[in-house]
């Protein structure tokens, strides 16, 4: 096709012959208040029988002009589509009668999900949900035309069932106060917390000014608190950050890779800061760096799979084969110690996908791979000798260790076991560390902790080399508790089966 064909086909496919889509007010039904804005109060509703949000907006009586705009804004809110926006799905424009229908996301915002303490979320998770609203926000930016959101704050992020987020309230800048500033003097909401300087004192301001809202959001996903807390005032407010720069403390143990991107992100000259497309880039290496603390995991996981946080099963291990310099899966012998590592590690570490349809059995997940690696790492220099593999294959062929298990399943394994039987799984609530569950005198069970100090390991004050030394040396037996018997062991046959070779005997199984 010629270039100016092209153009003319371009053209047309952009070119507004449908409008925006226009949803009847009698087609909407209100359900539940879900939220307020500054502009409209945000309703759960049922449209055309599907479930979806309906912002009803405050003021109905726009003049022709506004109107004009708003209608021009939702034409163009309809032609943006990606998995990290939320859909806008339709308006009715009628005066009196303003609403925006979008899919309704069920988690709500994600304001409210991190300053709700008791909601687990842990840094890997958060940052994961960092980048799907960088991942959106690139989107509005690349699009023609450009649209700068003007309003990236946390409770603008919402959240879906599987904890991914999708960004709102984007568009619609005719109805929106150009400025918003301060409703209550005497507290800080209301206040532009996210805005950026320029923004505030009203100089222009470009895309780069969402990337210093985003890097106050960052900060807010980093510490779970609400950022700029201690300001009351306005002005006071104003001066700290256009003058001062000053920015919310970040804290000590805060990781390097996300320290910088924040410190990017806000800087007080736009020009410094970085775009989308380079903070999803820098995204991906802080989301690894949240999900392990093993340096050379991280190294191994950023240069097989950067972008990526669930790898099928062979791309995972052909890579970690590779990268440890031994025999992947199709070079070594069946019956090989090397085979039977990578049988362990894939018992040990494979999982179902979560989603149906990929075409993939078994995945690995970066989170779970983290966790593994803080029970067996550390990872040691890629060189052919011992490997992490190795250790996990040691600990798997004996019968007691029982991996993944938590308290309750661990007691019904032991129930009605002799006096002393024990089982060694890893402990639910530290990771890294491990758990001895026992039968003990009186028949009740009785779960103690194994603690790591740096590569040794912990019971009952008594430092050992490794987890099979404490059952080799008979550990324990404080308290009224029994010393560990090998033959007390409480068998696991999920890990059993794999060290029965093809004729179903038992192959170096402790
Ligand atoms: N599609 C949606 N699904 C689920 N909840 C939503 C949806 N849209 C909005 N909400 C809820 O309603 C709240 C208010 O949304 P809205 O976009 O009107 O206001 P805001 O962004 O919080 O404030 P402002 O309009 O002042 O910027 C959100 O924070 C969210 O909790």
């Amino acid at each position: 096709m010629d270039p100016q064909q092209y153009a003319n086909n371009y053209q047309d496919f952009n070119s507004d012959r449908s409008g925006p889509p226009e949803i009847r007010p009698e087609e909407i039904s209100f359900e539940d208040l879900i939220g307020t804005g500054s502009f409209g109060k945000v309703y759960k509703g049922r449209c055309r029988q599907k479930a979806v949000a309906v912002k009803l907006l405050h003021k109905q009586n726009y003049d022709a002009a506004t109107l004009t705009a708003f209608r021009k804004e939702v034409h163009l809110m309809s032609k943006i589509y990606h998995p990290n926006i939320c859909l806008f799905m339709g308006a009715c424009t009628i005066p009196g009668k303003c609403v925006i229908v979008t899919e309704l996301v069920p988690k709500g915002n994600l304001e409210t999900l991190l300053h709700d303490q008791k909601i687990q979320l842990p840094l890997y998770l958060r940052m994961r949900m960092a980048r799907d609203a960088a991942l959106g926000i690139n989107w509005l930016h690349e699009s023609n035309p450009v649209f700068v959101h003007r309003d990236i704050k946390s409770s603008n992020l919402l959240v879906d069932e599987n904890m991914r987020v999708k960004i709102c309230d984007f568009g619609l800048s005719a109805l929106k106060q150009k400025h918003k500033m301060l409703k209550d003097q005497s507290s800080a909401k209301g206040t532009p917390l996210y805005m950026a300087p320029e923004v505030m004192m009203f100089k222009e301001f470009n895309e780069s000014s969402d990337v210093y809202s985003f890097g106050i959001v960052l900060w807010e996903i980093l510490t779970r608190k609400e950022p700029f807390s201690h300001h009351r005032e306005l002005e006071k407010f104003r001066e700290a950050v256009c003058v001062k720069h000053e920015r919310p403390p970040i804290p000590a143990d805060c990781l390097d890779s996300l320290r910088r991107l924040i410190e990017k992100c806000w800087d007080k000259d736009p020009i410094h800061r970085p775009s989308f497309k380079d903070i999803i880039a820098q995204l991906d290496q802080v989301i690894i760096d949240a999900a392990m603390n093993d340096a050379k995991g991280r190294e191994f996981w950023k240069k097989s799979f950067l972008t990526e946080q669930e790898v099928p099963w062979e791309a995972f291990i052909d890579a970690l084969c590779n990268w440890s310099k031994s025999p992947t899966r199709t070079q070594c012998d069946k019956n090989s110690i090397d085979y039977l590592n990578i049988k362990c590690l894939k018992a040990i570490l494979a999982e179902q996908p979560k989603s149906e349809g990929t075409g993939v059995d078994t995945i690995v997940n970066i989170e779970k791979f983290g966790k593994i690696l803080e029970f067996f790492g550390p990872v040691p220099e890629p060189t052919p000798g011992h490997s992490i593999m190795d250790t996990i294959r040691e600990v798997l062929s004996h019968k007691w260790f029982h991996g993944d298990l938590d308290t309750a399943d661990a007691a019904s394994r032991l129930n009605g076991q002799p006096v002393g039987s024990f089982l060694i799984r890893f402990s639910s609530t530290n990771i890294g560390n491990f758990t001895i569950s026992q039968v003990v005198a009186d028949n009740s069970i009785k779960h103690q902790r194994v603690s790591r100090q740096a590569s040794k390991f912990v019971y009952q004050n008594v430092v050992y080399d490794s987890l099979i030394d404490i059952v080799l040396k008979n550990g324990g037996g404080l308290n009224g508790d029994i010393k560990l018997d090998q033959n007390l062991g409480v068998p696991n046959y999920k890990f059993m089966y794999l060290f029965c070779n093809v004729s179903g005997t038992s192959q170096q199984y402790g």
